[in-house]
């Protein structure tokens, strides 16, 4: 199995490659791109952990060779916003870079899964999309928004409220990657239930909970310690699913079947080929239908924003 981390010497880099470093299968290659030259220097102090996992740092202009054989890409680059700034406030330079990345994955590793970490995840998917599509290798089950932070935080949040393990409680959280998109199924939560209050104040601290983040870090970044552990564990499914494991599950922000938007958040069942099942959101109840409702227009809004990116990039280049 090679796993290629894009943007691997920024906080969420270099968090998610000491993660993968120690759990990925024995034998695989692990390999982190940055533009910055202290790349390789993480991968040879990662090197000295005892594991069967390769790791190698490169930086500059290697990217091509770095991405030769990759089963996996994950995407990070990019820049994180600080407080004040919205998730769309990224959009001018983290959608540039992406185009950049994904035309280079596109090209040197067309059958890889690419996961998109890089925010704003509800535009640059399409973005992402429409590059491959352009380079006549896209392939919708092989692309993800990676929204997994959003279900660890709702199963903490959930388990502080309710004095309960929070490891052993799943939440589904549908739609998108930003404010009132990330939505959490609530009424899902298996042998718990919550009171028309709970529900709203849980659903609004699942939604800001990045803000949260941003603002005790006052200047000094997003989260990246809790994406890298949420990466992780995406990453280790989608793995075990391309390696044929079954009943590999997870919620990503995909090209899907709902109804709601193009793309959106919804559970998928992995396999060899990335998305092996495509699976239904569940019953909602009448506050989650309200609030799917509200949601998709704001999604479908912004994913326009990232189709009409592309258009113009492609009419100047
Ligand atoms: N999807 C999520 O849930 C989620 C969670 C946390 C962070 N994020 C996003 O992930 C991104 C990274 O966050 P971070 O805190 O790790 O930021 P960071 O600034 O610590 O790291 C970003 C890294 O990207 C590198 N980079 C920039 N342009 C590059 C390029 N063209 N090629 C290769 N590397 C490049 C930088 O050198 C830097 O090392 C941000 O956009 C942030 O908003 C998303
Ligand atoms: O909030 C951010 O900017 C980073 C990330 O998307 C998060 O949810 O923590």
């Amino acid at each position: 199995m090679k796993v290629v981390i894009i943007g691997a010497a920024g906080g969420t880099g270099q968090a998610l490659s000491l993660l993968l470093k120690t759990q990925l299968p024995p034998g695989s290659d692990l390999s982190l791109y940055d533009i910055m030259p202290v790349t390789k220097g993480i991968a040879v102090d990662l090197s000295h952990i005892p594991s069967a996992v390769t790791v190698k740092g490169y930086f500059g202009d290697s990217l091509p060779i770095v991405l030769k054989e990759a089963d996996i890409v994950l995407i990070t680059a990019g820049v994180a916003r600080k407080p004040g700034m919205d998730r769309s406030d990224l959009f001018n330079i983290n959608a540039g870079i992406i185009y950049d990345l994904v035309k280079q994955v596109g090209r040197n590793c067309p059958k890889a899964c690419l996961g998109i970490i890089t925010n704003p995840v509800n535009t640059l998917v399409p973005i992402a999309a429409n590059v491959l599509k352009k380079l006549g290798v896209y392939d919708p089950r092989k692309l993800f928004g990676i929204t997994t932070l959003d279900v660890i935080r709702a199963s903490f949040f959930v388990g502080s409220l309710k004095n309960e393990d929070s490891s052993k409680i799943t939440v589904p959280v549908i739609g998108g990657h930003s404010g009132i998109t990330i939505l959490p199924l609530l009424s899902q939560v298996n042998g718990i239930s919550f009171s028309d209050q709970e529900v709203e104040q849980l659903t609004s601290r699942i939604q800001n909970a990045g803000n949260d983040v941003v603002e005790a870090k006052a200047g000094d970044g997003a989260a990246t310690l809790s994406m890298g552990y949420a990466a992780l564990k995406f990453t280790m499914s989608l793995v075990d699913g391309l390696q044929g494991k079954p009943n590999k599950v997870e919620y990503a922000f995909v090209a899907g079947n709902t109804a709601y938007a193009p793309y959106f958040s919804q559970p998928v069942l992995l396999g060899r080929e990335g998305v092996k099942e495509y699976l239904d959101v569940g019953p909602l109840s009448t506050f989650e239908q309200q609030a799917v409702e509200k949601l998709s227009s704001v999604l479908k809004q912004e994913i326009v924003l990232g189709e009409q990116f592309f258009k113009e990039r492609t009419s100047t280049s």
